[in-house]
């Protein structure tokens, strides 16, 4: 499938292994205005503003009326209005239809479809992989190229089919199998790599579900990361504001169905990835690849890397982690933010009470997820058992928007970065699951969910 969508998009070969390749869409974030600034003093325009699409996401404050929470935020969110209007490019702005984390309203409105080249300056474009999309991160140098040209230079990656066997059992999502493979092939194991995730259990997962696995291809090291696309994933995309309509979804549907790797089809790597005694997962670390079991025991230290991490983290090799005071839990980022991931925590945290100590988000990934989950009364879940229920945005994911978890307190969260600082300087991370975060919430420790379903 990589090969089929690279060939597709080439437009010259440049020896060496790189490639001059079309770009379908280009999505941009707060990030960008200097991007965009930098055109415009070259003296360059943006050659094909149709295929640009803007958002606010990183910086933006998600506390209701939106305050904006510095000066240097403020002047980056201005710069990205100013770029945009300057370029004539589509922007959603806050408070208006679309907006959201750069990475869920993509496949949400129909921007990233099967077989497309999406790039975006942000390491976690290999989400759009979900739809079948071959998305990447590049970076702000690369980004000025594809405003001015619409095309960008690349090295062909090699291609790994990571293939999951066995039946997941009770409880298992897509977060629980992607940090399954972390854990196995390390943080560093695609590194280099395109990966086909492949199996009777990637097949039966919905699409955002899909989504929500191909975020974390960047935390495997890979920058490309792809799900098959099929039945699930056009009727997904049907109808949504930028797919292709009539006749040109007719064309659209027969060139997906020859996307598909051809039987036979050879990868550079194969790697299974065997679920069938698969726990829903957490991480214990500062890598999402310091993985284990909710009900398993932090791993024996075989490094001082391995003793650092758990020293930050202030967990204990040989102990649980079921117990252990929680301190904020955030549902919310790129990876789990959208509706399907609030049904499943507004199912646990229905008619309980979030522990007096814990302050509890939910941070919805665009105001269309917001606006779906406030039509079907969510809101009113999450409110009255006494989480904050937040504008959309990254949020408590990188802490780069006035947001943050406080030195020393412990979170769970269902983003995808457990660095150290990442949620805030001295914060503690675990990385798990929307069912074990509201569960956390509700006991105020790092709880497993199995026993909570009504
Ligand atoms: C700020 C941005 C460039 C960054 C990324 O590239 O991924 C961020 O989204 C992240 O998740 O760390
Ligand atoms: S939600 Fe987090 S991981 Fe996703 S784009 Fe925003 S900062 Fe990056």
């Amino acid at each position: 499938m990589y090969e089929k969508i690279w060939r597709s998009h080439e437009i010259a070969d440049l020896g060496d292994g790189f490639s001059l390749l079309h770009v379908d869409r280009h999505m941009l974030h707060d990030g960008s205005g200097p991007v965009l600034a930098r055109l415009r003093d070259s003296g360059r325009g943006v050659s094909q503003p149709d295929l640009c699409f803007a958002t606010l996401d990183h910086v933006v404050s998600t506390a209701p009326g939106r305050p904006v929470t510095s000066d240097s935020r403020g002047r980056t969110i201005a710069s990205l209005r100013d770029g945009v209007a300057k370029a004539g490019i589509r922007f959603f702005d806050i408070g208006h239809a679309g907006q959201g984390i750069v990475h869920v309203i993509g496949p949400e409105l129909g921007i990233s479809l099967p077989g497309s080249v999406v790039v975006c300056a942000d390491s976690h474009t290999c989400t759009h992989g979900g739809v079948g999309a071959m998305g990447f991160g590049i970076g702000s140098t690369e980004a000025e190229h594809v405003l001015a040209t619409q095309t960008i230079v690349q090295a062909k990656l090699r291609t790994m089919r990571i293939t999951f066997v066995g039946e997941p059992g009770e409880g298992i999502t897509a977060k629980d199998l992607i940090l399954a493979a972390v854990g196995q092939l390390g943080a560093a194991g695609g590194s280099g790599y395109a990966v086909e995730y492949a199996g009777n259990a990637i097949e039966a997962l919905d699409v955002e579900a899909r989504l929500t696995l191909c975020n974390l291809s960047i935390e495997l090291g890979a920058k490309v990361g792809m799900v098959t696309p099929d039945e699930k994933t056009f009727g997904y995309l049907s109808g949504r504001q930028f797919a292709p309509k009539g006749e040109l979804w007719s064309k659209a549907l027969a060139a997906w169905r020859d996307l598909p790797s051809d039987p036979g089809a050879r990868f550079d790597a194969e790697v299974t990835v065997d679920i069938a005694q698969l726990k829903p997962k957490i991480t214990w670390g500062t890598s999402p690849a310091q993985v284990m079991d909710i009900d398993g025991i932090v791993p024996e230290a075989t490094s001082a890397a391995h003793r650092n991490a758990a020293q930050y983290m202030d967990v204990i090799p040989g102990r649980a982690l079921v117990g252990l005071n929680v301190d904020w839990v955030f549902i919310g980022s790129c990876t789990n933010s959208r509706i399907s991931d609030l049904r499943i925590a507004a199912a646990i945290v229905k008619g309980r009470k979030v522990a007096d100590h814990v302050s509890a988000w939910i941070v919805p990934g665009s105001e269309n997820v917001k606006q779906q989950a406030e039509s079907e009364g969510l809101d009113r879940i999450f409110k009255e058992s006494g989480f904050e229920w937040r504008e959309p945005g990254c949020s408590l994911c990188l802490a780069a928007n006035g947001e943050a978890v406080p030195s020393g307190a412990r979170a769970v969260s269902t983003s995808n970065r457990n660095f150290v600082g990442r949620q805030g300087p001295g914060a503690r991370t675990h990385l798990a699951s929307p069912a074990i975060a509201a569960a956390s919430a509700i006991r105020g420790v790092i709880s497993d969910f199995r026993d909570m379903k009504d």
